[in-house]
């Protein structure tokens, strides 16, 4: 078998590493908002650093932060935590942080991207360590104000202090992952396998798979509306089974029908040319390909990410979606 994983709980970590520390949150999106929110609730020093006197500023006010520029939050900062956007990290780290950080303070970040890629080259003073929540940053914040955590990972790239892995615990804490769990990992592991993961199964691959399904039954000339809560709205309920009772435990809340069919034809489906794909995104993530294919698509202004909004809004999926809201909105639980 191989070597288990390491995982601190809330017994393995504290927070006096950071607790007199003044700790800059840059961008109020989000991980931001859930990040600041939830470390001021435990306790913590946090100011808000934002670029422009916008929509999240006027959020963080409205939070009961007093939000100010980024450059003035990275003066006074002992712990800069990047939560803007991966393809912004780098300019206003350039322009903002870098030639207004005091000495030795840590940089922090909550995926590993422009580290591992070397888009940012931090000095050799800082500290440099990563808290990954492995859920997104509305969920983060919802389960922390329930008394629950989003498990999260945590690395160390750089530790001239030797207190890195401490104040990693500390910040996961402070955002409720050590209530789950955090499990150590390196900048590469974190950054490869959060990639892959997105792109083949959360984002993508849940979302196409979603969408062939659907396409396919209208082809064949079902109602878009039975397509609809067939392959796309059910799926939160068997998602919710697996992430309370596992496979498992899904399989034993179907019918025996549903079993056969799925134990059969979902590997049918899903063969071997689908793992094969799979194996060439992660070789894209791993050579950096990915990196830089995204980093171009950014310099152009995103133009594929707009068009592919703009698709998928427009779409059948998302028209039929618009008719059912108010049927899908009664029958949700009231408590
Ligand atoms: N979205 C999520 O739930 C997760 C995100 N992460 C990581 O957290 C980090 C932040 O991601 P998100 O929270 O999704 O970011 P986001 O897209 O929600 O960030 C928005 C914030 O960044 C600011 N911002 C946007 N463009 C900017 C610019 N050009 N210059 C300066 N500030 C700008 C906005 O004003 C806003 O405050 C990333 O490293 C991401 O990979 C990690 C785990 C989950
Ligand atoms: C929410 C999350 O964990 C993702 C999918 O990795 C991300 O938003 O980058
Ligand atoms: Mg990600
Ligand atoms: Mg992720």
């Amino acid at each position: 078998m191989k070597k288990l994983a390491k995982i601190y709980t809330d017994q393995d970590a504290s927070l006096d590493p950071i607790k007199d520390k003044k700790i800059a949150v840059l961008g109020y999106g989000n991980q931001g908002r859930a990040w600041a929110l939830n470390l001021r609730d435990s306790g913590l020093n946090v100011i808000v650093g934002l670029e422009r006197e916008g929509n999240s500023w006027k959020q963080a006010v409205q939070d009961g932060f007093q939000p100010v520029h980024t450059e003035d939050a990275v003066k006074q900062a002992d712990i800069i935590i990047f939560l803007i956007p991966d393809m912004v990290q780098r300019y206003v780290y350039r322009e903002k942080v870098q030639p207004n950080m005091k000495e030795g303070a840590d940089l922090v970040f909550a995926h590993g991207f422009n580290i591992h890629y070397k888009l940012i080259d931090p000095p050799s003073t800082s500290d440099v360590y990563m808290v990954a929540p492995k859920g997104p940053g509305a969920t983060v914040r919802d389960f922390y104000t329930k008394g629950g955590g989003v498990p999260a990972l945590v690395a160390v790239q750089q530790n001239p202090s030797g207190k890195a892995m401490e104040k990693a615990l500390a910040i996961a804490k402070g955002i409720g992952a050590t209530r789950a769990g955090v499990i150590e990992t390196t900048f590469k592991e974190e950054t490869e396998t959060d990639l892959f993961g997105e792109q083949t199964t959360l984002v993508g691959g849940v979302m196409e798979l979603m969408r062939s399904a659907f396409r396919t039954l209208v082809e064949l000339g079902y109602q878009p509306e039975v397509a609809y809560f067939e392959t796309i709205n059910e799926m939160k309920m068997i998602v919710d089974i697996i992430y309370e009772k596992g496979f498992t435990g899904m399989l034993k809340a179907v019918s025996d029908t549903a079993k056969y069919g799925g134990l059969t034809v979902g590997k049918f489906v899903i063969n071997e040319e689908v793992r094969k794909r799979m194996l060439e995104a992660a070789e894209k993530i791993r050579s950096g390909k990915f990196a830089e294919e995204w980093i171009e698509e950014y310099n152009r202004g995103s133009p594929t990410i707009k068009e592919g909004l703009e698709e998928i809004e427009n779409s059948l999926e998302e028209q039929t979606r618009r008719r059912l809201k108010e049927i899908i909105e009664r029958g949700k639980p009231k408590s």
